[in-house]
């Protein structure tokens, strides 16, 4: 057996994600222009962007719901699109405008989702019961998903992502509609979950949010990274929503609205 010297370089660790050239297009809009990004094991990584800068888009290919034009992703090392079932297995996604089985109750969905998944199923049965009560969604088990609200949608939707307790979370804007009680519920879950040894990857438009909970943020606009390292690389002295602001461009744009000041 051989033992690395110990002046040896450290092989560096695989990456949660690692998306390299990805690139989509749809007509002549270009989405995605060509993105490379790593987001290190264990990391809470906020991506950022202004309307349609190609952020799910991006995630949607990431996590192999989306066909990439060119370049391809990484899950802990496995090509999302060369190894789709293994690479699946490795993660629980929330996609933007998620389209439920909403003719199931929320308990019936959430199991649904782990016996796809090749769960046992009384395992699945006891997660359930768990993930349900600590989502605050107890109350509403046996209630139709389609008859819930928006902010109980987006939490049986994360629940049924929870359930096969991936390594890597792909949540796109998990916090919209949600109240700000369960915003933070969700938050307490995800932070446990990173601090025993799991990735998020949220994308979200609350600047604040992101700053309080990610320690990684990547900044998109018009398909492009702008920026990516750590929150305190990031922002330096200014708060996360100045440099968004800054990197992004555009501040006021009040002119040719005048008439809305004519009432
Ligand atoms: N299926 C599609 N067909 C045509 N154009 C699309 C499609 N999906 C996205 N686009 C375009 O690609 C660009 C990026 O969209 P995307 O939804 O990825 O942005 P986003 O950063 O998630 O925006 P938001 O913050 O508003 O959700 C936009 O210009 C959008 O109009």
């Amino acid at each position: 057996m051989t033992h690395p010297h110990p002046d040896s370089p450290a092989v560096p660790p695989v990456p949660a994600l690692a998306l390299r050239g990805l690139a989509k297009r749809f007509g002549a809009k270009i989405a995605v222009d060509g993105i490379n990004l790593d987001v290190p094991a264990g990391s809470f990584y906020g991506v950022v962007g202004p309307n349609g800068a190609g952020k799910t888009t991006t995630l949607s290919m990431a996590t192999g719901l989306l066909r990439p034009d060119f370049g391809t992703a990484f899950i802990h090392g496995v090509d999302v699109w060369a190894k789709p079932l293994e690479a699946k297995k490795l993660m629980g996604i929330l996609p933007d405008g998620v389209r439920l089985f909403d003719r199931l109750t929320g308990e019936q969905l959430v199991t649904y989702a782990g016996l796809l998944r090749g769960m046992d199923k009384e395992v699945v049965a006891q997660r359930v019961g768990e993930l349900l009560e600590a989502l605050d969604l107890g109350g509403d088990a046996g209630t139709l998903v389609v008859d819930y609200s928006a902010g109980m949608t987006k939490k049986i939707a994360l629940a049924s992502a929870l359930i096969h307790a991936p390594r890597l979370l792909v949540l796109d804007e998990p916090f919209e509609s949600v109240d700000p009680v369960s915003a933070a519920n969700i938050r307490g879950i995800l932070e446990s979950y990173v601090a025993s040894g799991g990735t998020v990857i949220v994308s979200s438009h609350v600047m604040d949010l992101v700053q309080r909970m990610c320690d990684h943020v990547a900044v998109v606009a018009a398909g492009r990274i702008l920026a990516a390292g750590t929150v305190d690389e990031l922002r330096g002295d200014a708060s996360l929503e100045d440099r968004f602001v800054q990197l992004v461009g555009g501040g006021s744009r009040t002119e040719g609205l005048e008439w809305l000041r004519t009432f």
